[in-house]
Order: structure tokens, then sequence, then C-alpha cells
């Protein structure tokens, strides 16, 4: 099997925008602009960028929301822009699923958690009713969460159970490939670390690939191990974390890093619990 589960190579999004010129002198917006990079299987590999640098651009791009104006993207060996017909796509939306960034937006209201579980294994038609029930009953245990909070609705529930029920979500299918999109902006310092310790466990037990798209420097050092920096929709930098953290090379990355805030108490227990983690088993 390849080394790499997902290959970009040269590629470009262009957005035409509808206002802002005419014919030829029509606007556009390079929001990714010829990039290209290797994401090894199992790895959580970080895509850091300030806002508008094009990191949610290429999250659609891999997830087949948005097509690619130029180039190739590759997951698991298969250049994903041919697939077209309706069959193939719902097959791959199977590979790849997403954890957004703000749980409470992203779970639909009027639906209990075991329907919010559930729904994935309806849309790719997997087992009957009995058989769904015992697969979301399975799922909200590898989340860390009570059965009984299965008839719940997601207001009933804090942030971080929230987010764990995202993260259930995207796995029920065995998806190999979770997008994670700013999956602990929303919450708080405390929940963040238990969130990471989560993810971190299932990617262990599933042998999952993160891309994780994020603004948190800080985060990335202790979660992810390669990085990618991306500016006005160029990849300026890559390289492992350890790597890029020590010795970063452009001025852009080293300015990204200077502006690392200083971290408070609570944060830096966030920080050394998330290390000790790496040593000892998370509850
Ligand atoms: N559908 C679209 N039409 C036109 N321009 C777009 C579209 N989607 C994104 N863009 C532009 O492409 C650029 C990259 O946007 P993108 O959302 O990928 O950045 P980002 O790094 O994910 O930002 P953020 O961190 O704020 O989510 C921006 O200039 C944005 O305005």
């Amino acid at each position: 099997m390849n080394d790499y589960i997902i290959e970009f190579s040269n590629v470009k999004k262009y957005f035409q925008l509808s206002q802002g010129g005419l014919g030829k002198n029509r606007k556009i917006v390079k929001a990714v602009d010829d990039v290209s990079f290797k994401v090894r299987r199992g790895a959580t590999f970080a895509v850091i960028g300030e806002s508008g640098s094009g990191k949610s651009t290429m999250a659609k791009m891999l997830m087949k929301f948005e097509e690619v104006t130029e180039g190739k993207i590759l997951v698991d060996g298969e250049d994903i822009s041919k697939m077209k017909d309706k069959d193939t796509l719902k097959s791959y939306r199977r590979k790849v699923q997403i954890v957004h960034q703000d749980p409470t937006s992203s779970l639909n209201p009027r639906k209990t958690i075991k329907e919010i579980i559930e729904e994935p294994l309806i849309v790719h038609r997997m087992g009957n009713a009995a058989e769904r029930l015992e697969r979301v009953r399975e799922l909200i245990q590898v989340v860390d969460l009570p059965v009984s909070f299965l008839d719940r609705y997601p207001h009933m529930l804090s942030g971080g159970q929230k987010q764990r029920v995202g993260i259930a979500r995207a796995i029920a299918l065995n998806s190999k490939l979770i997008v994670l999109d700013e999956p602990t902006s929303a919450l708080d310092v405390s929940v963040q670390s238990k969130v990471i310790d989560l993810l971190k466990r299932i990617q262990k037990e599933f042998n999952l690939t993160y891309v994780f798209i994020t603004h948190d420097l800080a985060l990335v050092k202790n979660f992810a191990d390669y990085v990618i920096i991306m500016q006005k929709g160029n990849l300026v930098e890559e390289g492992s974390t350890e790597e890029l953290f020590n010795n970063p090379k452009q001025q852009y990355t080293r300015k990204l890093l200077k502006a690392i805030p200083v971290i408070g108490d609570d944060e830096q227990a966030f920080l050394d619990r998330i290390q000790l983690d790496e040593y000892t088993i998370s509850m």
C-alpha cells in the first residue's frame, strides 16, 4: 500500500468573482495557487495559515465540495477530480469525513444524538435498524459518552460532549481520513485537552489520518506530525513539526511562530497534560 494517503500535485483553485470587472478583466481570486504536498497514512497533517490563506478551500476540494481548477488530487492513489458519477462520489465520501469547528451549529438541534450518529449509516445504507443501533451504541462509547445520552438532544450536552458526538459521527462509516476543521477552537482550554486526547486515542485505535486545519500553532506543536504553512493560496513552508518549530526557514513562518501568544497557566497545564498523555493511558 502507498505510504501516502493524499497527494496534491500542482493544485490550483481560482474563483471568478461575479462582481468587479467584465470579460477578461473579471476579478479572479487565487484561493489555492499551485500547491503540492503529500500526507502520510496514519499521520496528523496540520495546515496552518491566517484567515483567507486557502485552508478551507483545500479541505473542500479534498472532500469534493469544490472542483480543482488545475492539478491533481490523489487519495489512495486515485485521482479524485475524475470522480463524477453519483455512486463513485458517494463511495468516495465514505472515505473522508469532517469534524467541524463549531459542534453547536454542526449538529441538527431537532435530532437526538442517536439520530445524529446514525445518519451517515442510513445515508450509506449500512445494516438494518437493529444493527445500526448496535453500531451507534458502540460509537458513543468509543467517544467516552454514556449510552443514555443517545436519547438526548444537542442542547442538553456541553460543548465538549457535542464535539465528541461530532467525532463519533465522523468515524461511524470506518472512514480512515478525517478533516479536523479547527475542532477545538470553540471549546474551553480544559475541554480542548480532553478532545485532543480522544482524537489521539482513536487515531491509534483505528489508524486514522488527520488533516488538521488550524490557526492554533501551540496546539499544532503538540498534536501534529507534519505541518504546511499557507499564505495567500501559496504553500510557503513545510516540514515535520519538530523541524518547522525548531528551524523555520521562511521569514513568514518565523513571524507566525513569534505570534504564538504567551501562554497562561491553564494553557500551560493543558500542554503539559498533552505531553504527559504521550506516556500515560488517558481516561
Ligand atoms: N466560493 C468562493 N468564491 C469566491 N472566493 C472565494 C470562495 N471561497 C473562498 N474564496 C476566497 O478564497 C480565499 C481563500 O479562502 P479560504 O476560505 O480557503 O481561506 P481560509 O484559510 O480557510 O480562511 P479561514 O481561516 O478564515 O477559514 C479567500 O480570499 C476567500 O475570500
